[in-house]
């Protein structure tokens, strides 16, 4: 499968998740949130540990169901999008005891081995296509993920954490295949990160959510590749995680932020 040189503006959905909330019991953990995401858009969401992210992510995959509101795709209930949506999660959730080739393949009708071996090719892998996922490296597993969503063609791509257990060189590596990969097919992405350095790289928009809302909305307009020594993005990173971490759940009083933060030794926010 060769996959088409597409423009953003024809292969990602348009989303709009509009006054959607979401609660667990007693616990609203989304109230009425808003939000819109344009085709091809990268939109990284941020905020304390339990503030929502992963629910809004579930919620727009189908894999929970809103307590109230909407999401569309396209101007249409989501629902009947879902089949050009796919998702990453930290664990790349291979079948170990099918290869690396059959793992991208998985669930394909008809003959699939040319589309998986091209979608191997597309994270570098295509050389592993035999090999058991027991014997590829944590980002190596990674990319056959990746690879895996990739054969589907998806216009819409959910990532939740999926660089969280790597360790901070193959999460380079993994923002600028991911990033060329985004570039290449125009999908829209979610990804959902602790690591707001890794929304900065990334992201066209940061958005973080506290109180089930929105408390940020914050476009990142450095250009692409980003270097993460430019003062631009050292600053745009400290002001993101400032926000963070004086949301309620904080248990850093915004009065001492300035005294505890120091950009460059923190950007993770839990
Ligand atoms: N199925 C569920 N049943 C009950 N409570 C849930 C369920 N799923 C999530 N929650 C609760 O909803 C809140 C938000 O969880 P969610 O996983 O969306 O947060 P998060 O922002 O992604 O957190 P983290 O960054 O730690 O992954 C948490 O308090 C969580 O315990």
């Amino acid at each position: 499968m060769n996959a088409p040189l597409a423009t953003t503006a024809t292969r990602g959905v348009a989303l709009d998740v509009r006054a959607v909330s979401k609660q667990f019991g007693e616990r609203t953990v989304l109230d009425q949130l808003d939000l819109r995401l344009d085709r091809g858009e990268f939109v990284a969401l941020v905020g304390r540990s339990g503030c929502g992210k992963s629910t809004l992510l579930r919620l727009i995959a189908g894999l929970e169901t809103a307590s109230s509101g909407d999401i569309t795709a396209d101007g249409k209930p989501h629902a009947q999008a879902q089949a050009q949506t796919r998702m990453m999660f930290q664990d790349a959730r291979l079948l170990p005891w099918k290869t690396v080739l059959q793992n991208v393949g998985l669930g394909l009708p008809g003959d699939w081995k040319a589309a998986a071996l091209n979608a191997l090719a597309e994270v570098g892998l295509e050389e592993h296509a035999q090999k058991w996922p027991a014997q590829l490296s944590g980002g190596q597993r990674q990319r056959v993920a990746l690879a895996r969503a990739l054969i589907h063609t998806p216009r819409l791509l959910l990532l939740d954490e999926p660089l969280g257990a790597l360790d901070a060189l193959t999460r380079i590596e993994m923002h600028q295949l991911i990033e060329r990969v985004w570039q290449k097919h125009g999908f829209t992405v979610l990804l959902v990160t602790h690591d707001v350095q890794e929304a900065v790289a990334l992201a066209d928009r940061v958005i973080l959510i506290e109180k089930g809302q929105i408390g940020l909305d914050q476009a990142v307009v450095l250009p692409r590749p980003r270097t993460r020594a430019s003062h631009e993005f050292g600053a745009l990173e400290e002001h993101i995680l400032n926000r963070v971490l004086a949301t309620p759940q904080s248990p850093i009083s915004p009065s001492g932020l300035d005294a505890v933060v120091h950009f460059g030794a923190l950007r993770w926010a839990q």
